[in-house]
């Protein structure tokens, strides 16, 4: 493990993932991959989590394509230096923040969109300049196997390595030297990985999760509602981590939600939901049996349906939940939806400020003033107004957690500062040396005086521009009587 962080360390080196020129190919590279590659890319999705290649292509790899695309577009510009403002002191000099690359990134994926969730990080780290090392989800087997095969045909492969591996491996992994981390999994693990990156003072991106709550307010259209909440619980089969969690709405609201999500889930999936190939699967048996355990003790409104076997879990909804249960007390990461009743707003908003900061936050409402408010007294990774999920497709938004769903953000432009250290570089002149006497021993009351001219007196543009007029004034004036002109 050492050689081969080693080996990458090296080619990070030699300095060639580092040219605008070079980023922008190896990027062409990958979406070249993605398009040519298509068929098997979707078929390990496919087999990793019972995905349709329909879903697989519009939940991954639209994203990746998008994602490479608005790179290529924007990437000449963020690569260049940004001059700053300067005071008085740093006048006459060249002042400007110049994003470098960080070196060697450390990328671990999670299983859930294990496509996405791996390449749309490295394509920041690409776009940054830096060498990577990628290590997939151990779970999505299929896809870590078809990136391991697939990446070194199209990239540079001492600059972009996949090591595949468990626990084991990823232990071993994290003792090594990286520049930087980016982690997509669960909190507990995210402790871990902030542990290990602790010992070399790496810094992380945590992408990580939680239980995002969704408030239904009693102004507002429940069909709409209910058709867009059940789109992003089930999708993947609740296995996301910006799905609602669960809901809260005063206790009246809960028969007509089970109802409406009753028929959208007929109209979505039809009669036999077993049968729908837009229906995925619970990743492992672990998994299946810990969401089976969710529901001992619930009332079930909805679905409750399983099938080991496949491991097959309905649409389900819970009602009347109870706060203390085990439900409540973990993200629930597949498809059960529970409903906790909530007296009114102010209780909902206590509700999720007693909790762990979650990844996202949904309110549904006629009332903006309503969202306004929720959005002001609470605190989450993102928010979406009156629908689901869709705060994670738009790019130019940072995607990440607050407290325990995460730290750091990626997506777009925020990909690419995640990856960048934002250096501010000074450029002075040996030359006029006269000003800098300012600031060497030995001080005086007159130096402190100048200093503090120089750097804490503020000019309005209009004020110095009249200073400046009236002083060339007094040297025109001076000139003129010295008879020069
Ligand atoms: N914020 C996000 O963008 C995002 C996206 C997807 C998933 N998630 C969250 O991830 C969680 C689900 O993923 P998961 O954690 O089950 O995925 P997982 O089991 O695939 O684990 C994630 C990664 O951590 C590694 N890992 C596991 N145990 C480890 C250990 N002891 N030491 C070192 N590395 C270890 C795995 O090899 C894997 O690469 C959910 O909480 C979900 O909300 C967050
Ligand atoms: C539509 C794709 C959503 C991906 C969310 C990533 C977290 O699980």
């Amino acid at each position: 493990m050492e050689r081969e962080v080693q080996r990458v360390r090296q080619a990070f080196l030699s300095g060639r993932s580092r040219p605008l020129r070079f980023r922008l190919q190896q990027l062409e590279a990958l979406r070249r991959m993605v398009q040519e590659r298509e068929k098997d890319i979707l078929a390990a999705i496919a087999a990793d989590l019972c995905k349709s290649e329909l879903n697989a292509y519009s939940q991954e790899v639209i994203t990746v394509l998008g994602e490479i695309d608005f790179m290529l577009e924007n990437l000449p510009e963020w690569v260049t230096a940004k001059p700053v403002k300067k005071n008085l002191l740093t006048m006459m000099d060249e002042a400007y923040i110049q994003p470098q690359p960080l070196g060697v990134v450390l990328i671990i994926g999670a299983w859930n969109y294990p496509f996405v969730l791996i390449i749309q990080p490295l394509i920041g780290a690409i776009a940054a300049g830096n060498a990577v090392i990628i290590k997939p989800s151990e779970l999505s087997e299929n896809t870590a196997k078809i990136v391991a095969k697939l990446l070194p045909q199209y990239l540079d492969q001492d600059l972009y390595v996949v090591i595949n591996g468990g626990v084991e491996e990823t232990t071993e992994l994290l003792k090594q030297r990286f520049d930087h981390i980016f982690y997509t999994g669960n909190t507990a693990v995210g402790k871990i990985v902030m542990e290990a990156a602790a010992k070399h003072l790496t810094p992380v991106t945590l992408e990580l999760g939680g239980k995002s709550p969704c408030y239904i307010d009693k102004d507002c259209d429940l069909d709409i509602v209910c058709r867009r909440i059940t789109w992003g619980k089930y999708m993947n089969c609740g296995q996301t981590c910006i799905a609602p969690d669960y809901i809260l709405c005063e206790a009246s609201l809960q028969s007509q939600i089970v109802w409406k999500i009753k028929e959208t889930v007929k109209e979505f999936y039809g009669e036999n939901i077993k049968e729908s190939p837009d229906y995925e699967r619970i990743i492992n048996l672990r998994h299946f049996k810990r969401i089976l355990s969710l529901l001992e003790g619930q009332k079930i409104a909805l679905g409750g349906e399983t099938d080991e076997a496949t491991r097959y879990i309905a649409p389900t909804v819970l009602t009347d939940v109870d706060p203390k249960t085990k439900v409540m007390q973990e993200e629930i990461f597949g498809p059960v939806l529970p409903i906790v009743p909530v007296k009114n707003v102010d209780e909902a908003i206590d509700f999720i400020n007693e909790r762990e900061k979650p990844l996202a936050l949904y309110v549904f409402s006629h009332n903006h003033k309503l969202i306004k408010r929720m959005i002001d007294e609470t605190s989450s990774g993102g928010v979406t107004g009156n629908d689901v999920i869709m705060h994670f497709t738009l790019n130019s938004f940072p995607f990440g957690g607050v407290g325990s769903s995460g730290m750091g953000a990626y997506h777009g432009k925020h990909s690419f500062d995640t990856f960048s250290h934002q250096r501010p570089c000074l450029l002075k002149s040996l030359k006029r040396e006269g000003a800098n006497k300012l600031r060497y021993p030995p001080n005086s009351q007159s130096k402190v005086d100048w200093g503090k001219f120089f750097l804490l007196r503020r000019f309005n543009k209009e004020k110095l521009g009249l200073l400046v007029f009236t002083f060339l004034g007094i040297v025109a004036a001076v000139l003129v009587k010295a008879g020069y002109y």
